[in-house]
């Protein structure tokens, strides 16, 4: 199979050379498309891969029939509809460390601009203006920088700026004093950073909690000739109340590398001698683009030949060492799910599932979304993934918990799933044999091992001498071969069950006839 990728914004080609050189990949590269003409396209290809400019909307996914994979060639993701890729199942990747070394360079950059009138000066005297007295600046040393915004791009800004002897002080909702002391800078709560700071520079996400976290509340609590910083995202900052401030001199200058809405042609901003701007320059390096590019190539190239994505930003990442210890339980967990699915044919309404043993001491979100995948995929076809499979039960009304629990019932691992319909619960419990893979060793009450693969015959019945021979002699009158059969019961002449593994699928009036047999209560196929 040939996966067909699609650049829509401008990739390095260096970055991309492994995509191009991959024998079961094509690319596309088609750079300035509109987004009609983008959403006419999009259905041809199982990736997409961009950078700020595309703006990947719930219409154009809508139309997305065959995309698997969106890769952002840096940070932000705020160009893509999130909720609309995970709702399709659609894995959005970026690539969060390649330029941030560009945008921490670039922020300074701007600080000292900014801080000696570099652009404004460039331009006068460009302008056969030689005016040295209006261009007087400050100097960096001993001010305060205020860092709003103190993820992987706020901390080399803060290594970056005591270079140049600033006292930094930064905000962060993950940033503790402790934390603070270590890296040798202070700590503030927002309103302190803000009140204290001589500079400004933000670095945040732009997310609904920070859109217009600087506004003018904000800036009135500043000192008075702050200087503003934003190469983060536009939107932080509130650009009618920038604007405000700096005609009001609160604010002394502005250095903005994004804007609102993006490209920007005329601006009031631009206007204001206060502010100096660049077109969203901060990851625009070589090195950067690079970087993005291979990290966001390995990504798509891996997810789309059944490998992992690194950075995955609608799938919490899992660390390679816990990723190592679970993806052996992959196959089992969504096999015990598609096993309860065909064993309960009822409407699920809600799903336990139950991790002890070698598993209590792991992350298992992952085998739990696997698990619900197992499950729903009967029902929901290909369209459920990793992705979308919680996200779809929750939709369905499907609770889904996860307990992990010490009893192990003599296993070094054990995976149960439970799952309630209106009808009770029916629960299976599988095991990793070391040497042998995966086992299911429960159903319900009775103790079984078997391998989960290939096609199953689960069948519940009166404990009778006869009954198992009855069941033999009419699959061979199917011509159906039994593999392997396991029996278990209750007590003797109680409640009892046979799972036979057999050599091909049981069609409908084979099952039927199984039904009718004496003593037989319910029959099951199962396909794993
Ligand atoms: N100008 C450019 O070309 C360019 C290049 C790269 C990244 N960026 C942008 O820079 C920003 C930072 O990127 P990063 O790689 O450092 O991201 P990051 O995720 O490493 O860091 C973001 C930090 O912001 C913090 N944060 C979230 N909400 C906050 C709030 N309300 N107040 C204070 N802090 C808050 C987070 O806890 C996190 O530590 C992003 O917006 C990214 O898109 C711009
Ligand atoms: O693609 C770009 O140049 C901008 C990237 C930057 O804004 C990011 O968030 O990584």
């Amino acid at each position: 199979m040939t996966f067909r990728i699609l650049i829509s914004d401008p990739l390095s080609e260096e970055g991309i050379q492994p995509l191009r050189e991959a024998e079961n990949i094509h690319v596309v590269m088609e750079t300035g498309l509109s987004p009609d003409e983008l959403a006419e396209r999009i259905s041809e290809f199982d990736a997409l891969l961009v950078r700020s400019q595309t703006e990947v909307t719930r219409e154009l996914i809508s139309k997305a029939a065959k995309l698997k994979i969106v890769g952002r060639a840096g940070v932000g993701v705020d160009n893509i509809d999130l909720e609309a890729a995970t709702e399709h199942g659609i894995i959005v990747v970026n690539a969060p460390d390649g330029n941030t070394n560009s945008a921490a360079e670039h922020t300074m950059a701007m600080i000292m601009s900014l801080a000696r009138n570099i652009p404004q000066a460039y331009y006068a005297l460009k302008n056969h203006k030689w005016d040295r007295k209006k261009y007087i600046g400050v100097e960096l040393k001993n001010k305060t920088l205020g860092i709003v915004g103190l993820g992987r791009i706020g901390a080399e800004v803060a290594a970056r700026a005591k270079g140049q002897r600033m006292n930094i002080k930064a905000y962060d909702p993950f940033l503790t004093e402790e934390k603070a002391e270590k890296m040798g800078i202070g700590y503030g709560t927002l309103q302190e950073v803000l009140q204290d700071a001589d500079f400004i520079t933000v670095h945040t996400p732009l997310l609904k909690e920070t859109r217009h976290l600087i506004d003018k509340e904000a800036f009135q609590s500043m000192k008075d000739g702050v200087q503003i910083v934003n190469c983060a995202r536009g939107g932080i900052i509130n650009e009618d109340d920038l604007y405000d401030a700096i005609k009001n001199g609160k604010v002394a200058g502005a250095a903005l590398d994004v804007f609102e809405e993006e490209p920007i042609q005329d601006h009031k901003l631009l206007e204001l001698p206060e502010v100096i701007a660049t077109p969203h320059l901060g990851a625009s390096t070589v090195e950067a683009q690079e970087n993005v590019a291979i990290d966001v190539s390995h990504d798509v190239a891996s997810f789309l030949n059944g490998g992992l994505a690194r950075n995955p930003v609608n799938l919490p990442s899992v660390p390679k060492e816990i990723m190592n210890k679970i993806a052996p339980y992959f196959d089992l967990a969504e096999k015990l799910g598609a096993f309860l699915t065909d064993l309960t044919k009822e409407v699920t309404e809600e799903i336990n599932i139950y991790y002890s043993g070698d598993l209590t001491e792991v992350e298992v979100a992952p085998l739990t979304r696997n698990t619900v995948k197992g499950l729903l995929k009967r029902h929901l076809g290909d369209h459920v993934n990793d992705v979308n499979a919680t996200y779809l039960a929750d939709r369905k009304g499907i609770t889904v918990n996860e307990h992990k629990t010490s009893s192990t019932k003599g296993f070094t691992n054990l995976l149960t799933v439970e799952v309630k319909t209106k009808s009770g619960k029916r629960r299976v419990s599988g095991t990793l044999l070391n040497g042998f893979g995966p086992r299911i060793v429960k159903v319900d009450n009775y103790s079984v091992d078997v391998t989960p693969a290939g096609h199953m015959v689960f069948i519940h019945h009166k404990d009778q001498p006869g009954a198992i021979g009855r069941v033999g002699s009419l699959l061979a009158q199917q011509d159906i071969n039994i593999a392997t059969m396991q029996v278990g019961r209750s007590n003797a002449g109680g409640d009892a069950i046979m799972m036979l593994t057999i050599d091909k699928h049981l069609e409908e009036n084979g099952l039927n006839e199984l039904k009718e047999l004496t003593d037989i209560y319910h029959v099951t196929a199962i396909d794993l």
